[in-house]
């Protein structure tokens, strides 16, 4: 970990919730902190962009976007920040310390280079974003909220993702699976010892997922980490509910991935198979039981 942002000890805030009703993302406080006079983000603004790191990630530290990390640091999610894990064109992946020196994850999205046509066919049609229109604000910030809150609604599902922590803005706070210097892999770059154990999980996850009303959308062996043993699901931000007019097409797409990964691990599975895994009603209790 490198570049302290300093300690800011406060109480630790509620994570923000699902209530997609109450969502309004053109009041947002990391926009008005940013369009604030005020002297203490403007210093915090000053020693940041100082910092090396910064100034190579320019471009994804607009002062709104710091504005949000700012804000995110009061709250007291956020110690100190890292180095990226992952960059990418829509978003890049930091590390990061907490308030206890717990270890994060910190997902930036760049509003500018964000495909928001492609994210808004999968906003489009979910219930959860009705009315959502086509600013392009909007709907990424829109976007990043719907990964917050899929994340949470996995995980109280039982499916193991990075425990969500907050999100602001552009900027969503999570768990870091791993560790600095022991990162998580993506189940495509390790070598896989029980291949029949690790469908399980996998088949076992996208059911629960599903039951939970949610397809991930963007399934396959790039999007689940592996760290000691343990599978997570990861990069839910494109993750549609049932009820979405592709859900279906969505998750056959993720079944034929899951499949084909696993048939060239030597398994005899196919992704109509685990479409029907998925999706097969749950049995009823049985009244002998009751
Ligand atoms: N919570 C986390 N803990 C550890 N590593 C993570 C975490 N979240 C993301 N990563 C790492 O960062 C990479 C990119 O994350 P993610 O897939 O969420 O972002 P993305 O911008 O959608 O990436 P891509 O375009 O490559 O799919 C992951 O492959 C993983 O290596």
């Amino acid at each position: 970990m490198t570049e302290e942002f300093g300690f800011v000890d406060q109480e630790e805030a509620e994570a923000p919730g699902d209530e997609w009703e109450s969502l309004d993302v053109s009041d947002d406080e990391a926009d008005r902190i940013a369009r604030r006079q005020d002297a203490d983000f403007d210093e915090f603004r000053i020693r940041v962009k100082d910092t090396e790191q910064f100034k190579v990630e320019a471009s994804v530290f607009d002062d709104a976007t710091l504005a949000a990390v700012y804000k995110l640091v009061q709250d007291g999610h956020i110690g100190a920040f890292g180095g990226p894990v992952s960059t990418g064109k829509e978003a890049n992946v930091y590390e990061a310390l907490g308030h206890d020196g717990e270890e994060l994850a910190v997902k930036v999205y760049r509003i500018n280079a964000s495909n928001f046509h492609h994210m808004r066919e999968y906003l489009q049609g979910d219930p959860r974003f009705e009315g959502i229109g086509s600013d392009k604000k909007k709907v990424v910030l829109a976007w990043v909220r719907k990964e917050f809150a899929n994340l949470r609604r996995a995980k109280a599902a039982g499916v193991r993702v990075p425990e969500p922590i907050a999100v602001q803005r552009n900027v969503l706070v999570m768990d870091l699976v791993g560790h600095a210097d022991d990162r998580a892999r993506r189940l495509s770059e390790v070598e896989v010892e029980n291949p029949e154990t690790a469908y399980e999980v996998v088949r076992e996850y996208m059911r629960r997922l599903y039951s939970a009303g949610l397809v991930h959308g963007d399934l396959s062996e790039y999007n689940m980490i592996i760290h000691e043993g343990e599978l997570f699901v990861i990069d839910l931000g494109q993750a549609v509910t049932v009820h979405h007019p592709n859900a279906r097409e969505f998750l056959e797409r993720d079944c034929e991935n899951v499949a084909s990964f696993f048939s060239r691990q030597g398994l005899d599975v196919t992704g109509e198979e685990l479409h029907e895994y998925v999706t097969r009603p749950e049995p009823e209790p049985s009244a002998d039981l009751e």
